[in-house]
């Protein structure tokens, strides 16, 4: 097992982090670490979304880009892993089945699901929204530029994290108009966006110039 072992006796504190990190970019990765450090958990889980049903308004990335993105970011901390397991269920994504896979495979975890105030402000929207809280401990953290809410819940806690005034549809548009990712993604996954041509325009043959 990767990721750290708790003192004797105690539970596996696993942190989740859902998203569709398209790309992933520093913000997920600040907040990951933040909630690790205060809630003292011994791994944080990155779970890229298979089917993100609320981002159905514009094209994702292919999954597989974005788990392979999302390995390169996380590699170099011991702390960090990456599951597959939204990736790997077919339809649409739902952190009710993400939770539910997560409890079967590591029964031994307590889970922490880490959400951002955006995200947070979104969860009266998601699927069975009233059995998630049994599932796992939610905790929501800050992000510029949207107010963080606790829904009302004394059971969900809250969380000033470092401002990472970052977003991956930034990102994207930052690489669409030939603008440098350089520190807003890690260094690995500036690599593989310019290496796969992601999120470039497309252009068609009939558009080669003279
Ligand atoms: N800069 C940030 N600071 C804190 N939390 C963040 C930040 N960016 C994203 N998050 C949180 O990380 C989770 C996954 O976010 P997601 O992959 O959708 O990134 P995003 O930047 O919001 O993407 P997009 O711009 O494409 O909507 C969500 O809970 C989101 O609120
Ligand atoms: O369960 C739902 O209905 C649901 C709806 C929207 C988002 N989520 C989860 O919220 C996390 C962040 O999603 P997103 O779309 O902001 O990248 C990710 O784990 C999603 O699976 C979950």
């Amino acid at each position: 097992m990767l990721g750290h072992k708790p003192a004797a006796g105690r539970k596996v504190r696993l942190g989740v982090m859902g998203g569709t990190f398209d790309p992933i970019h520093h913000g997920h990765l600040v907040a990951a670490s933040e909630v690790a450090a205060v809630f003292g958990l011994d791994e944080v889980v990155f779970v890229p979304t298979g089917e993100p049903w609320q981002k159905s308004h514009r094209e994702v990335s292919p999954a597989e880009h974005r788990y392979l993105m999302t390995v390169i970011a996380t590699a170099s901390n011991p702390r960090f892993t990456v599951s597959r397991v939204d990736i790997d269920r077919p339809g649409r994504t739902y952190t009710i089945d993400t939770l539910r896979d997560l409890r079967a495979a590591r029964p031994e975890a307590e889970l922490f699901f880490i959400t951002g105030a955006d995200a947070m402000a979104q969860i009266v929207s998601w699927k069975d929204k009233d059995e998630l809280w049994a599932l796992a401990h939610f905790v929501g953290v800050t992000r510029p530029g949207h107010v963080l809410h606790n829904l009302g819940r004394d059971d969900v806690s809250l969380l000033e994290v470092p401002a990472m005034a970052i977003s991956s549809t930034d990102c994207r548009e930052r690489v669409a108009h030939d603008h440098p990712v350089w520190y807003l993604v890690p260094d690995g996954v500036v690599q593989y966006i310019a290496k796969h041509r992601l999120y470039r325009p497309v252009t068609s043959g009939a558009e080669v110039p003279a």
